[in-house]
């Protein structure tokens, strides 16, 4: 009975050390080199960056105009400030949307639906196919085709030297990316209070730079999901890859609320650090997703 305990315990501690920072520290002290749980030579991306850009800015636009109600102090502010996507409407479409909103109107989906209507598929979370494994993310509706990115890693991004160490005791979902950056994807505790506190810091007048939503069981953007995606298995082979994606400084102000990632300090000029997650293969309706926790590719 004991040894069986035993053992449980170290295939526990095996899969979650290369997540726990103190660990990880010591580890790096005594090699004296750069400690990596994802192989140096890392892979090439699966998708480019303009291809996730392209799917994120598709993704966040359809959203935007679904908000569209919830966005009327940014539209009031349309002559002064520089929004990008807003430019693209004539005043005529922008006009017959304010008053198709305001004579409620306007047809107005959840955020799965717009996801469905927009990238043909959604994404959820539920209690996972393997046992005692909580929970899980599927494709609840829909097909995603090989290739196609499916899900963001949402949370608090810290850079290396950052102070992480009490968020990250008993924490599964730190993430590490190639560089080291952490992404603190826990929706409870103190992390989560560290990211609301990001969030709020960074607010700029009427535009979010990042969302919150996440931390609820409705994310009002529907892909913000990926930290809950369960490691493979010889029964459950991969069927998503994590990707790195750096937000470019081009990216439209007024769809920056639909990001789920905050920058730790921002006093350091750098681009925003996303976490996609990509499909290796097609995945049909119901089918759980698995990545492999040790690979991520830049
Ligand atoms: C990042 S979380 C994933 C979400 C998690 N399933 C939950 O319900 O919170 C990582 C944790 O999920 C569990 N997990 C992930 N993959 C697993 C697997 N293949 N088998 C058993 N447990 C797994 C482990 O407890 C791991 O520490």
């Amino acid at each position: 009975m004991g040894w069986v305990l035993l053992r449980a315990l170290r295939r526990r501690w095996a899969a979650y050390k290369y997540r726990f920072v103190p660990w990880l520290a010591l580890n790096l002290r005594r090699q004296g080199r750069t400690l990596r749980y994802v192989p140096e030579s890392s892979q090439d991306k699966i998708i480019s960056d303009e291809d996730v850009f392209e799917t994120l800015l598709k993704t966040f636009k359809a959203l935007f105009l679904n908000d569209f109600s919830r966005q009327a102090d940014i539209l009031a502010l349309l002559p002064e400030v520089k929004c990008q996507y807003l430019e693209l409407l004539t005043w005529e479409q922008k006009w017959s949307k304010v008053t198709s909103c305001n004579h409620g109107s306007q047809q107005v989906f959840s955020p799965e639906e717009v996801l469905l209507n927009t990238l043909g598929f959604t994404v959820g979370r539920d209690q996972s196919s393997l046992v005692s494994a909580g929970t899980g993310v599927f494709v609840t509706k829909g097909f995603v085709p090989k290739g196609t990115v499916v899900s963001m890693y949402p949370g608090t991004v810290y850079r290396k030297h950052e102070p992480i160490f009490f968020q990250s005791l008993g924490n599964p979902f730190i993430f590490r990316c190639i560089d080291g950056i952490l992404i603190d994807g826990n929706d409870k505790g103190l992390s989560r209070s560290v990211y609301r506190s990001c969030r709020r810091r960074d607010q700029l007048g009427p535009f979010q730079m990042s969302d919150e939503s996440w931390l609820t069981a409705a994310p009002q953007n529907p892909l913000a999901v990926g930290q809950y995606v369960n490691n493979c298995s010889h029964e459950k082979a991969a069927n998503v890859c994590y990707q790195e994606f750096d937000v470019p400084e081009h990216f439209p102000i007024e769809l920056k609320q639909y990001l789920p990632n905050i920058v730790y300090n921002h006093d350091i000029e750098s681009h925003l650090r996303c976490v996609v997650l990509v499909t290796l293969r097609d995945i049909k309706q119901g089918e759980e997703l698995f990545s492999n926790y040790y690979t991520v590719v830049r």
